[in-house]
């Protein structure tokens, strides 16, 4: 029998950027048309990349919590640190705000993390919105290059796209923790 590893992945961004909409996509596969502001809600997919399994276990978390305080996006819960094996990061792309606020929120969980390498995949959504774009995937590219994570543009209308984001999640976390075994192996040399 396979060994099924488990990963806990963090889905974060401002309000209303489409994280569970990707969340529900993913897993239901079905597009939510409804705007329900989310408290917490937790997912879990069993995920099959070549011959490894994998139990994805996603936390979909509230826009809301990000401008708790009237101090936008200073405070992070230790839940979205601890035990969390990689992030799903999410702006829409027609909204400048939201992508300000995920440079923030990278930061803010980059220190939280000990600023090590941090298996992210940066997500711009509504890209079916191109005609209200306010954010370009140049941006977006760029800014995931800067912290080494991996870009892509969405929409939780398309279910293809959606099941990339959360393969690339998986393959990010393998590829951050294979690039501290070399450079421990380097270190011992
Ligand atoms: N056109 C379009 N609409 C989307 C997309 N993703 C989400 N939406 C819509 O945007 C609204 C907000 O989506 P949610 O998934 O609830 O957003 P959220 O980020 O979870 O919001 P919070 O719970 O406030 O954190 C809903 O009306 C969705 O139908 C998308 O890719 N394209």
């Amino acid at each position: 029998m396979p060994l099924v590893r488990y990963r806990k992945v963090v889905i974060l961004g401002y309000r209303s950027v489409g994280k569970t909409s990707l969340a529900h996509q993913f897993v239901e596969g079905k597009f939510l048309e409804r705007y329900d502001p989310t408290v917490e809600n937790t997912y879990s997919k069993i995920v099959t990349l070549g011959k490894d399994e994998f139990h994805l276990h996603l936390v979909d978390t509230a826009g809301q919590v990000l401008v708790w305080g009237g101090d936008e996006y200073s405070i992070l819960p230790y839940s979205f640190i601890i035990g969390v094996h990689g992030y799903v990061l999410v702006y829409s792309v027609t909204s400048l705000h939201s992508f300000q606020v995920i440079e923030s929120l990278y930061q803010k969980l980059h220190e939280g993390h000990g600023k090590t390498r941090l298996p992210v995949v940066l997500v711009g959504n509504k890209a079916d919105l191109s005609p209200n774009r306010e954010v370009q995937a140049v941006e977006g590219k760029k800014l995931a290059e800067s912290w080494g994570a991996t870009f892509m543009e969405s929409s939780a209308r398309e279910n293809q796209l959606t099941q990339g984001i959360f393969t690339k999640v998986i393959q990010e976390i393998a590829r951050v923790e294979n690039s501290y075994g070399q450079e421990r192996r380097c270190h011992l040399m």
